[in-house]
């Protein structure tokens, strides 16, 4: 289990040591586009699920869009304090 920081630092981790098969570096090479398009799927997933689906249903979605919002902060290099003075 990992909260919001310590997934950032692995998800800047795998950027920066590219290890062979991790499907963050396939997301980061896919470039913005990509992720965005992964954000806005997972987006609606977490709606479908929050509407008609269980609350952990609703709980796995949202982390899998919290992933994909942090592939997205780290390909363009921002990072946790810049989001936080926002919030
Ligand atoms: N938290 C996540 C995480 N959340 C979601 N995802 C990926 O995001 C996608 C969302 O799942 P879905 O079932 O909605 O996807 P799908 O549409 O069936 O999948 P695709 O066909 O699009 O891949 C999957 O590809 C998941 O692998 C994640 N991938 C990785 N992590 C964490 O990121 C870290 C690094 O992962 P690797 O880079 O793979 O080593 C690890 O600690 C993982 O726990």
């Amino acid at each position: 289990m990992n909260d919001f920081e310590q997934l950032y630092n692995i998800i800047q981790s795998r950027a920066q040591e590219r290890p062979e098969g991790s499907g963050t570096v396939k997301e980061l090479d896919g470039g913005v586009h990509t992720i965005g398009k992964k954000i806005v799927e997972e987006a609606a997933e977490v709606w479908m699920a929050c509407e008609f689906e269980s609350d952990e249903a609703a709980c796995i979605e949202i982390s899998q869009l919290i992933y994909h919002l942090q592939v997205m902060m780290v390909k363009k290099g921002l990072k946790p304090e810049d989001i936080y003075q926002h919030m």
